[in-house]
């Protein structure tokens, strides 16, 4: 069974290596295997990727590489024209670009330093070590309680008080011949033996291993891949899930369903007749410079291949269906800087150049955007000054928008100096940011997955918490909450159950800690505040778990107890620090693997118990018919194969208990609850009395 699990392990490794990119190859676009790409294949780099292979980076904008996978180093390396090398395996921190492959499989760095590097996959899981000090502790027993009979034994055999069948007493000393006084003393020993291989209990390693391998592959069904198999038990005692709301709870596929631009609201939203062409033209340069998509149409005409994050496609198709020409407007400008779209800053900035002066565009969470607008574009395409009435106009249209569980996501532009941009050192300047005009504002639905209420509702009953940590505006957090019955309508719904990533931020650590219980949705969190609630909740004593795909929820899922990464829209490094991958991005299977988690430990526990009644009684019947006969009923053998029979096979029927659904409908054993409790101690001394 070892060969076997070893062969899982490897099957899993594969399926964990095996990352879909997307590539350009022969003027075509696809997705495939990175096991298959091959020199000369172009592919794109984003935010959290992996470097697929060894490259040469041939374009791209603020692209940092972390190398700490090859180097051991932890600061990022900034790549561009001067520094083009890329390397198979390292992680794409910050900016995107594109890469010609040049090198793949062992012909890379990283395969050539695998190659002289084998995995090591012997470690032990902290319930594993406990059992180890279990089993050591009841050998210890048995040993000591061996030690006693062959005392007891031995002093009576030798002091002449046991007697052959036929009523003649066994040993006389100086009559009886030292033959047979050793073969005596020998038999004694095999008495004490005989307990020592009662009391052991051989099966309990092989149960734990068992258990863990078969739920392993059970889960594996359930569209759960454990990368640390400890992670399997410590699952069935979370307290609590950390999800985060896009990919998780909604589909991740988004779709521009409102847009107010230039004053107006668009009805539907992709009828543009009333904007002024110039103005369109405006928005349209920023759509399609601004953006780290693609739209790539196919030589043989149909439809347009759009690419990118969910939010980007969905601005991009926006974008064409407002009749965008995403090449030839790429075409008519050059782009000088980008600030790529980070998740802490919540907005994406780019700088081009055209024949009508240098515009920088910006793109990002909608209310931090019209906080940083001191204008706004009018229909006739002058710049009006953003009075009161307007500014509040645009937010009034904006909390709309969240209300009814739309994400926002705002345009605006400036116009620049060309006097003030550096000429050298440009890597480095910092796009003015204040001062803009708004261009307008786009609400994008993205649905709630099917099933995510009755799985909320499952966490519910089992007592296990399912709270709401996002990036989106808080009133699309809340809207979103409320559909898949995270808040409840009839409940609170105001702070601190629902609050703001920033309010928390803000807090003292004491106050954090104070109030982490009760938060229930947290809005416009940055990638820490993501972390401080998972430390604020685990010093309150819970066992946490976080779910997450994006390069921002990474540091989360390290610290949590259990991370949960999405396989499909996860990004590398997200899944990198997870334990855990869930293949089909799915909540509900989130669930199952908490399901799968419980019945690991109580198939464990049952396991225990078994086994310590049935080692406690053969113990005490062994030992009471060893003092009181001299003898015992079963030899040294006979009861190996007891044992036998009995650990594994006793160990197979328990380990591979499918999970009840009771086990759902228990509290969580959190973090404290010791391994044998008491109600298993007493169960086991009523049953050995029957024994
Ligand atoms: N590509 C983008 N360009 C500009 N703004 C964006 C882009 N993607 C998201 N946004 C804005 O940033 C906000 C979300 O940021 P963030 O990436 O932190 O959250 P998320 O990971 O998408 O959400 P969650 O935490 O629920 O998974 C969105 O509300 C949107 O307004
Ligand atoms: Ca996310």
């Amino acid at each position: 069974s070892d060969y076997r699990q070893s062969l899982q392990f490897q099957h899993l490794n594969e399926e964990k290596q095996n990352i879909q990119v997307e590539v350009l190859r022969g003027g075509k676009r696809f997705r495939t295997s990175i096991f298959d790409l091959v020199v000369g294949d172009v592919v794109p780099l984003n935010i959290g990727d992996q470097v697929p292979a060894d490259g040469i980076l041939i374009s791209g904008h603020s692209l940092a590489i972390d190398e700490s996978s090859m180097t051991g180093e932890s600061k990022t390396v900034h790549k561009d024209q001067k520094a083009p090398f890329l390397m198979s395996g390292c992680k794409v921190a910050d900016g995107y670009g594109s890469m010609l492959v040049t090198g793949v499989g062992i012909n890379t760095e990283w395969g050539q330093l695998m190659a002289n590097l084998s995995e090591d996959n012997g470690e032990e899981t902290p319930l594993q070590v406990r059992l180890n000090g279990v089993a050591t502790f009841i050998g210890m027993v048995g040993l000591s309680v061996a030690g006693v009979v062959l005392g007891v034994l031995a002093i009576r055999y030798f002091t002449g008080h046991t007697k052959n069948p036929d009523g003649t007493v066994q040993f006389r000393a100086g009559t009886t011949g030292l033959k047979q006084g050793f073969m005596g003393a020998i038999r004694i020993l095999t008495i004490a033996v005989t307990i020592v291989v009662v009391a052991v209990p051989e099966g309990l390693p092989l149960a734990v291993t068992l258990t863990l391998a078969y739920s392993m592959r059970k889960m594996m069904l359930d569209k759960a891949l454990v990368r640390r198999l400890s992670s399997c038990e410590t699952m069935g005692s979370a307290t609590t899930i950390c999800s985060d709301k896009t990919g998780t709870l909604t589909l991740n596929k988004m779709t521009v369903v409102e847009a107010h631009f230039i004053g107006t609201r668009l009805d539907p939203c992709d009828d543009v007749r009333a904007i002024s062409s110039s103005s369109a033209a405006l928005l349209i340069e920023g759509i399609a410079q601004n953006t780290t998509g693609t739209v790539f149409l196919p030589e043989d005409g149909g439809a347009a291949d759009v690419t990118g994050s969910p939010t980007e496609k969905a601005i991009l198709s926006w974008g064409l269906k407002i009749g965008m020409d995403f090449n030839d407007v790429r075409s008519k400008s050059s782009v000088l800087h980008v600030f790529p779209f980070n998740s802490e800053k919540k907005r994406g900035g780019v700088a081009v150049q055209s024949d009508t002066g240098v515009h920088i565009h910006w793109k990002g969470a909608a209310e931090l955007v019209l906080s940083s607008c001191k204008s706004w574009l009018s229909l006739d395409g002058s710049v009006q000054p953003m009075g009161a009435q307007k500014r509040n106009e645009y937010k009034k249209s904006i909390e709309d928008m969240a209300k009814s569980s739309l994400r926002c996501v705002a345009f605006a532009y400036c116009q620049c100096d060309i006097e003030k941009i550096p000429k050298e050192d440009i890597a480095d300047w910092k796009l003015p940011e204040e001062d803009l005009t708004l261009l307008g504002i786009v609400g994008i639905k993205d649905p709630c997955r099917p099933g995510v209420r009755s799985a909320v509702q499952l966490c519910k009953n089992a007592g296990v918490k399912v709270r709401m940590v996002t990036g989106d505006n808080i009133e699309t957090a809340k809207a979103i909450a409320l559909e898949c019955g995270i808040l409840d309508a009839n409940g609170v719904i105001s702070e601190p159950f629902v609050i703001e990533g920033k309010a928390f931020r803000e807090m003292s650590e004491i106050a954090r800690g104070e109030i982490a219980d009760k938060i229930t949705v947290m809005g416009r969190s940055s990638p820490n505040d993501k972390l401080l609630l998972v430390q604020a909740l685990k010093r309150k004593g819970h066992v946490v778990a976080v779910t997450g795909d994006g390069t921002n929820d990474a540091p989360a899922l390290h610290e949590a107890d259990i991370g949960l990464a999405m396989g499909m829209s996860g990004t590398e490094v997200a899944k990198e620090s997870s334990d855990i991958i869930i293949l089909d991005d799915d909540f509900t299977s989130v669930v199952k693997v908490v399901r799968w988690g419980r019945s690991v430990y109580a198939n464990i526990q049952k396991f225990i118990q078994f086994q310590l009644t049935v080692n406690v009684a053969a113990l005490v019947i062994n030992v009471i018919a060893a003092v009181s006969s001299g003898d015992v009923p079963l030899n040294a053998v006979e009861l190996l194969w007891v044992n036998l029979i009995m650990d594994t096979l006793g160990a197979l029927a328990l380990a591979t208990e499918p999970p009840t659904d009771n086990l759902m409908k228990r509290q969580p054993v959190g973090r404290r609850e010791p391994l044998v409790t008491n109600i298993m101690w007493r169960n086991l001394f009523v049953q050995v009395e029957f024994a």
